[in-house]
């Protein structure tokens, strides 16, 4: 059987040979010269009906080869059928949405938090007509009625690093779909589908990408399954654009690479954090080994600082949104990913306003760790000296 290091650098690349080209190329074509008609036509029908193939793409939206490419190799590494590509990971939450509830008429949603604050979102506001319980992952089995569609779970969760037990979930769900969000663990070390998972969701924006600069979703499926998200994203058209297919197809041939290095660091620095005195508590994942087959490089820990003070001591850590790229990522959930979570909510299901997101990237550990101690030990230095002005200005 064929590794996932060796997978992640050869997936979608079986045309190439026959094309006589060393990297997959970029077809930009709008529209594809159909000068059989009716033949055109049938591949336009085809398309519509959600089918993985036909003898033309007729046109960008229903069908593009370079973003072929990318799903067939991002099915190969989560061990799936399919694969269908988005626009963005929202994109691709919203069609999983529309296919498992809107098309079957089953509007109901239970959901596991924490979950990226977007998605929370979009599953509260109730904008696709579906309506969401929230439920603790072993309460999933009371929380499921006759007309729910989906069950949503992310794990490791954005933005605290809690896990979920996917099979045990799939058990409680009794038939009724599940989607796991597996953008933090990557295909690399957890395969939510070899536990029962139904839809497995990346936003490819982050670890597929790996660069910060491509933005895109996917869903891998079964193909009975991956018909209708084609049909919802031919309809909708919330096709992911060519080169991005390309960029997220490249990076994942650095994947597991990426993914080494990065959770090596983020090891040592989750360690180094839980003895800092500024910190509260670090959220770090333990694999399993089983369904996870590793920590990964993402952390998140509380500071007894205020956040805004530590970010903004940071030189070298960018302070940004997002994930998963080569630089290292800091973010303060409260105030941004999860700002549109209800506060209440937000902090029931172990998201402090004090906690703060890191994505640990490719620079050395060393820097990453002098850049996070020094903000760390200026915030506090901040707070301190502030507390002795205002008792100089008491005492006076
Ligand atoms: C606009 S909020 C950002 C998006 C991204 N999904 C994250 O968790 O960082």
């Amino acid at each position: 059987m064929t590794r996932i290091e060796t997978m992640a650098v050869h997936g979608g690349r079986d045309d190439l040979a026959e094309l006589g080209v060393h990297a997959p190329p970029i077809d930009l074509s709008t529209t594809y010269p159909v000068p059989d008609q009716a033949l055109g036509g049938e591949a336009l029908h085809a398309w519509a009906d959600g089918a993985a193939s036909a003898s033309s793409p007729v046109y960008a939206r229903l069908h593009n080869p370079t973003v072929g490419r990318f799903e067939q190799a991002l099915a190969q590494l989560e061990g799936t059928e399919a694969a269908v590509s988005f626009g963005s990971g929202m994109a691709a939450v919203t069609a999983v949405l529309q296919a498992a509830c809107v098309m079957t008429a089953k509007p109901h949603v239970v959901a596991v938090r924490p979950l990226y604050g977007g998605t929370d979102h979009l599953l509260s506001s109730g904008l696709l007509g579906v309506r969401t319980t929230y439920a603790t992952a072993d309460g999933v089995k009371d929380a499921i009625g006759p007309d729910t569609g989906l069950v949503v779970v992310e794990t490791p969760a954005n933005p605290n690093l809690d896990l979920v037990d996917i099979a045990q979930v799939v058990r409680q769900a009794g038939g009724v779909p599940v989607m796991v969000d597996n953008t933090f663990a990557t295909p690399i070390l957890q395969n939510p589908a070899a536990f029962g998972a139904t839809y497995v969701l990346h936003s490819g924006t982050k670890y597929l990408g790996g660069h910060g600069d491509v933005m895109g979703g996917v869903v891998a499926c079964a193909e009975r399954l991956a018909g209708p998200l084609r049909q919802v994203r031919i309809l909708t058209g919330a096709v992911l654009h060519p080169l991005g297919g390309y960029l997220l197809h490249r990076g994942l041939a650095t994947l597991p690479l990426r993914v080494e290095a990065a959770q090596k660091s983020a090891a040592t620095l989750a360690q180094r954090l839980a003895e800092h005195p500024a910190v509260e508590f670090v959220r770090y994942p333990r694999p399993d080994g089983v369904q996870l087959r590793g920590s990964g490089a993402m952390i998140a820990f509380a500071c007894h600082a205020d956040p805004t003070d530590v970010v903004r001591g940071l030189r070298l850590i960018t302070p940004a949104v997002s994930l998963g790229s080569v630089d290292t990522l800091i973010e303060h959930p409260a105030a941004l990913t999860h700002r549109l979570v209800p506060s209440v909510a937000r902090e029931e299901c172990g998201v402090p306003s004090n906690l703060l997101r890191v994505s640990v990237g490719l620079e050395h550990v060393d820097d990453i760790w002098d850049d996070l101690h020094r903000a760390l030990c200026d915030a506090d230095y901040v707070k301190a000296s502030l507390k002795n002005s205002l008792d100089l200005v008491v005492a006076h």
